[in-house]
């Protein structure tokens, strides 16, 4: 079956920011779906249905998060799973101001919060401090890691430069948001997956101890005769990431059948310079290149994905897809580029295994894969987030660290 797609996709929305350069219209598109929060919160069937066939075909979407006037729809009772896209739109706008304070303090002051050498991935992450692929090629942004635990005032406070610790309550605000946004996507992935009510959400509990984090990223613009990737291709690790930006250059690569939306205006001036997909220069063939699509960043969207976590509980039925982070193209490409992301994992003592037992449609799905008495490495969440974390900080450990690893978790097949 053809996965589904939203093939007019820019035909109805704005794609266009205040105060930048439109994305660019020459080059191909992912045909994501675009997935309404509001109706997901009212408990709209058809729109669940949406979300689960889009999970399993590619594990990325748009969610559009604009509520109108509705204000916060209470979904089960629970004040912290309260759904609130606009509180989510406002703080993400805030978050991102907040960056340009952060990423303009100086280099030295901020190499003081790289905690890699005490085995601890929170905090600050210095240009080229990760590395990509098995040349070891470097990357080319900067980003901190601020831990969900520590914001919320569940654990020891993290040491954090003045702007972030006077940002606290609306990292705590922040966060409590989204990630009521990501307990209603696995409440509805968890039941149509036929899981025991409740599973997936008693395994990543707003205040339980785990990897949840805020990630806020700064690239900033490539020179001209040397633009290529800012971050290699990679899986997300955990179960779900949400996602913001304004400049484009993230792309996934397309699972099989499933169609780029071809450029617009092949012409298009804004169109300079051609970036490189690999650092060391080497071409890419045009076959391989053309497995790869832009992720167009939409006003008041969020873009949400999978991650390893979802692929392993549900044994490839849900997909962790591909992507990776190049030189914005066109115009954009002088831009300065901020990302902000949440991620959500399982909480730190969780197994991460095979649900077959627990659900007909994985058991079903591991017969029809011929993996039912297949023997599983398995990890706590703890052990698989600090290898996947910290191993690409280190050449030794790069290959462990989901590099080739994870090429089956990556082909979520449809049942
Ligand atoms: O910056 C982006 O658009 C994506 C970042 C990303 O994929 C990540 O940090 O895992
Ligand atoms: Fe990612």
């Amino acid at each position: 079956m053809a996965p589904a797609a939203d093939k007019d996709l820019f035909d109805h929305v704005e794609t266009t920011f205040p105060s930048l350069p439109p994305f660019s219209k020459a080059v191909p598109t992912a045909p994501l779906l675009r997935i309404s929060l509001q109706k997901l919160a009212n408990g709209d069937q058809s729109e669940e249905a949406r979300l689960w066939d889009t999970c399993r075909d590619v594990g990325f979407f748009y969610l559009d998060m604009r509520m109108g006037d509705s204000g916060p729809v209470d979904v089960d009772g629970v004040k912290e799973n309260e759904i609130d896209g606009n509180a989510i739109l406002d703080e993400k706008d805030r978050l991102f101001e907040l960056m340009k304070d952060m990423y303009a303090l100086p280099a030295e002051e901020k190499v003081k919060y790289d905690r890699t050498a005490e085995g601890i991935y929170f905090g600050y992450k210095s240009f080229g401090r990760n590395i990509l692929d098995k040349k070891g090629t470097r990357d080319r942004n900067e980003y901190w890691n601020v831990s969900k635990n520590d914001v919320l005032g569940d654990s020891e406070p993290q040491p954090n430069p003045d702007v972030i610790k006077e940002k606290r309550p609306l990292f705590a605000s922040y966060v409590t948001h989204t990630h009521a946004i990501t307990t209603l996507i696995m409440r509805i992935l968890n039941d149509k997956l036929g899981l025991q009510p409740g599973t997936f959400a008693e395994w990543h509990r707003l205040h339980g101890p785990s990897g949840d984090q805020v990630r806020l990223i700064h690239v900033p613009p490539q020179p001209p005769d040397d633009r290529t990737l800012s971050n290699g291709e990679h899986t997300d690790f955990g179960s779900v990431t949400v996602l913001f930006n304004k400049v484009g250059g993230l792309q996934i690569r397309l699972p099989p059948g499933m169609n780029p939306i071809p450029p617009s205006d092949v012409d298009d001036p804004s169109t300079i310079g051609k970036v490189k997909y690999s650092q060391d220069g080497s071409e890419m063939t045009a076959e391989e290149d053309s497995e790869w699509a832009y992720v167009v960043p939409i006003p008041g969207h969020a873009v949400i994905n999978l991650g390893d976590a979802m692929t392993k509980f549900s044994a490839g039925v849900l997909r962790s897809n591909i992507h990776r982070v190049i030189s914005p193209p066109g115009a954009q490409a002088d831009c300065e580029r901020y990302s902000l992301v949440y991620f959500t994992r399982p909480e730190y003592d969780v197994k991460l295994r095979h649900l077959g037992a627990e659900s007909e449609i994985i058991m079903e799905h591991l017969k029809k894969t011929g993996r039912e008495n297949e023997v599983e490495e398995v990890y706590t969440s703890r052990e698989w987030v600090n290898k996947m974390s910290l191993g690409r900080r280190d050449m030794t450990t790069w290959s462990h660290s989901g590099g080739k690893k994870m090429d089956n978790l990556r082909q979520g097949v449809k049942t």
